[in-house]
């Protein structure tokens, strides 16, 4: 929907907001119009992850720290292929970026992939409205895109809902691909690539297993055609309540007690399968500073989330599922939100949040040496 790919610091853009609220500032990155849902992140650093990160396809993201863009942008830092955001909403700028990295700046980077953004937006106060009233349908417009507000309202109030987006297929592999084990293969595992990001395999290949990444629609019969060891359900967009398929696929695995492991939108995913529901989350949990507890440990680590979503289970003591019994393993401590789910009779875990770490503390770094240990029990 963007108009323009040229830089344009001083071209007027407005952003609106389905409520009505609007912000005026600058365009940022692209020229030209778009639509999604408007959500904030707190990572003070990171940006080129969040950018790329697959799972923001369809939404708007708004940073709360004032200053993006001081270290340009790298061909290293990418999380996948392109930037995935729908628009992005920054304070101020980086006029001169400075990083020994750089090769672009992030300006040129929006606008050279289309994305339409906007500077000069008061994002605290942006932050606290959605904050206060919820994630919610929001436009950026500038250039031959602007018209007037009841026009542009309109516009946002058209747009697609997220609760009910069925999204991963519109981002996963097309086709099946290999990451090598770095050093010997210890192991193989089939990662059913819902959104993926690149940093997922990596973890898993420094420990020695071969990821076959599939396509969201893998099959089951695809699953067991790598001879898997264990079985990996990635992160990813929308709402997991549409996410019939990989429920049905890990209920396959789940049978028959195949090492699992999932992250984000594969926690979603294992909770359906367990058959708890999943709901909207007012605001959600973005950023790279989030405080979680292993309830197995009692530890606290601070995590990196990106997350609308949420699974809905009791935390105070196990349920009963067709399984066997599962358990919260994991709270975060802002809110008491389901972060984790661990199975007691077989060898299942999934996490809400992002022990990847791009960007991010490595903190959760342990749960792919579980993931590890699983796989190793099953052998044994
Ligand atoms: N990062 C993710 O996997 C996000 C999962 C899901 N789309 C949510 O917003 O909750």
């Amino acid at each position: 929907m963007t108009t323009s790919t040229r830089t344009a610091a001083r071209v007027p853009a407005v952003l609106v907001l389905e409520d009505g609220r609007t912000f005026r500032g600058r365009a940022y990155g692209a020229v030209g119009e778009t639509l999604g849902e408007a959500v904030f992140s707190t990572g003070m650093t990171g940006y080129q992850e969040t950018l790329t990160d697959p799972s923001y396809h369809r939404q708007v993201v708004v940073m709360t720290a004032p200053h993006i863009g001081n270290t340009g942008v790298n061909d290293e830092d990418p999380e996948s292929k392109r930037i995935w955001v729908a628009g992005y909403v920054v304070r101020d700028p980086a006029r001169r970026p400075s990083s020994w990295r750089s090769v672009r700046t992030l300006d040129e980077e929006l606008a050279a992939q289309g994305v339409v953004g906007i500077s000069g937006v008061d994002t605290r106060a942006l932050t606290r409205h959605l904050r206060e009233r919820g994630a919610m349908r929001v436009g950026i417009f500038s250039g031959d895109a602007l018209a007037d507000e009841a026009t542009l309202l309109a516009r946002v109030r058209n747009a697609p809902q997220m609760a009910g987006a069925d999204l991963a297929a519109e981002v996963a592999t097309a086709e099946p691909y290999t990451v090598p084990a770095v050093g010997t293969k210890r192991f193989t595992v089939a990662a059913v690539d819902l959104g993926i990001k690149g940093m997922t395999p990596r973890r898993m290949a420094e420990r020695g297993i071969e990821v076959h990444v599939l396509p969201a629609t893998a099959t089951i019969e695809d699953v067991y055609a790598v001879d898997p060891d264990g079985v990996f359900f990635s992160n990813g967009p929308g709402d997991p309540a549409t996410a019939d398929h990989p429920v049905s696929v890990m209920r396959g695995v789940l049978e028959r007690s195949t090492p699992l492991f999932g992250i984000c939108f594969g926690n979603q995913v294992l909770g359906r399968a367990l058959g708890f529901g999943t709901y909207k989350l007012k605001y959600g949990h973005r950023g790279i500073n989030q405080p979680v507890q292993d309830r197995t440990t009692g530890k606290v680590e601070v995590t990196a989330h990106n997350h609308g979503f949420a699974v809905d289970a009791p935390v105070d003591a196990p349920s009963d599922t067709p399984y066997g019994r599962a358990e919260v393993s994991h709270v975060c401590l802002n809110d008491g939100v389901v972060e984790g789910l661990r199975l007691l009779d077989r060898p299942a875990f999934s996490v809400q949040y992002h022990p990847e770490a791009a960007a991010g503390p490595h903190d959760a770094a342990y749960l792919f040496d579980r993931f590890v240990s699983l796989m190793e029990g099953q052998r044994a």
